[in-house]
């Protein structure tokens, strides 16, 4: 009996690109989870170690990067198209290139403004006693971006910080708001959808120092337009764009190619509340 090597491939799977096509102030954004997996003469690896056929996984994860700058991004099918057929005619090992993209879908708020296609939860939370009606209303699961106007620095340095100062980054988080209303028979339906937009206008308008600094100005607007209620609390995640750094391919990046990070991420959380109201009358945003 012998035991032999079946069918086999390799590669980098879900390198998340964020890339932003910059036309002056208006910007676009492609969204892609790029997974690709070669498979030929990969035979010496799996028996003797011997990798002198195998381009690193590493490498891959590179070219999707290096191509997003050098090539812009377009359509799934043509991003995919490009980079399979750059490993099957430069990498005479390989006999065939698989490369899957997931694109995720933005709609546009403004030139640089951008809230991710999908569904969002609407959330509601009412407490009766006989003494109270207390009615919370809230969201989770929208997600926004902003692909300028955002900076972060000035911050804390400890023999422990890394972090560069930024005066152009990418700000992204998932709103998970919830509010506190001050009756129990508001148009409920006018309320929730008037306060998404305050919040939302907010997010697009506020040239942002920290996410600390857009948490409150969110809030703010809601209060301010929103009069049938009391206060906010917004839980935000900062999603963090990494600059992918080009400069061994001897490319520029100039804020154009982000890695997309998944964790960890920073959580920002803030109550904002109007000062002459009645207090709560339960832990409402638990
Ligand atoms: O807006 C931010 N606030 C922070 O507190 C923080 N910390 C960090 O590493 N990046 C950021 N960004």
């Amino acid at each position: 009996m012998a035991i032999v090597l079946g069918h086999n491939r390799y590669g980098k799977a879900e390198t998340r690109l964020v890339r932003v096509h910059r036309d002056g102030d208006t910007h676009g954004l492609v969204d892609l989870n790029v997974s690709i997996a070669l498979a030929g003469d990969l035979t010496a690896t799996h028996l003797t170690g011997d990798n002198s056929g195998v381009l690193p996984t590493d490498t891959m994860k590179n070219t999707v990067y290096a191509f997003a700058k050098q090539h812009g991004v377009g359509e799934p099918e043509a991003f995919a198209l490009l980079l399979a057929r750059h490993f099957v005619r430069t990498q005479g090992q390989v006999e065939s290139a698989r490369v899957s993209v997931e694109s995720f879908a933005w709609d546009r708020l403004g030139p640089h403004s951008f809230r991710r296609r999908g569904d969002h939860t609407r959330t509601a939370t009412v407490t009766v006693t006989r003494e109270s009606t207390q009615v919370v209303s809230g969201i989770t699961g929208l997600v926004l971006m902003n692909t300028t106007a955002s900076e972060f620095h000035g911050f804390v340095r400890d023999r422990y910080t890394t972090l560069p100062e930024t005066t152009d980054r990418i700000l992204a988080t998932a709103v998970d708001a919830k509010w506190r209303h001050l009756g129990d028979d508001a148009d409920w339906d006018k309320s929730f959808h008037g306060a998404v937009d305050a919040m939302t206008g907010a997010f697009v308008n506020t040239y942002s120092l920290s996410l600390q600094q857009t948490l409150m100005s969110m809030g703010t607007m809601v209060l301010t337009s929103r009069p049938e209620l009391a206060e906010i609390r917004l839980a935000l995640p900062n999603k963090h764009h990494y600059l992918v750094d080009l400069s061994a391919f001897a490319l520029e990046n100039e804020n154009e190619v982000f890695i997309a990070g998944d964790r960890p991420y920073g959580l920002i959380e803030g109550t904002v509340t109007r000062d002459d109201v009645p207090p709560a009358t339960t832990e409402w945003y638990l």
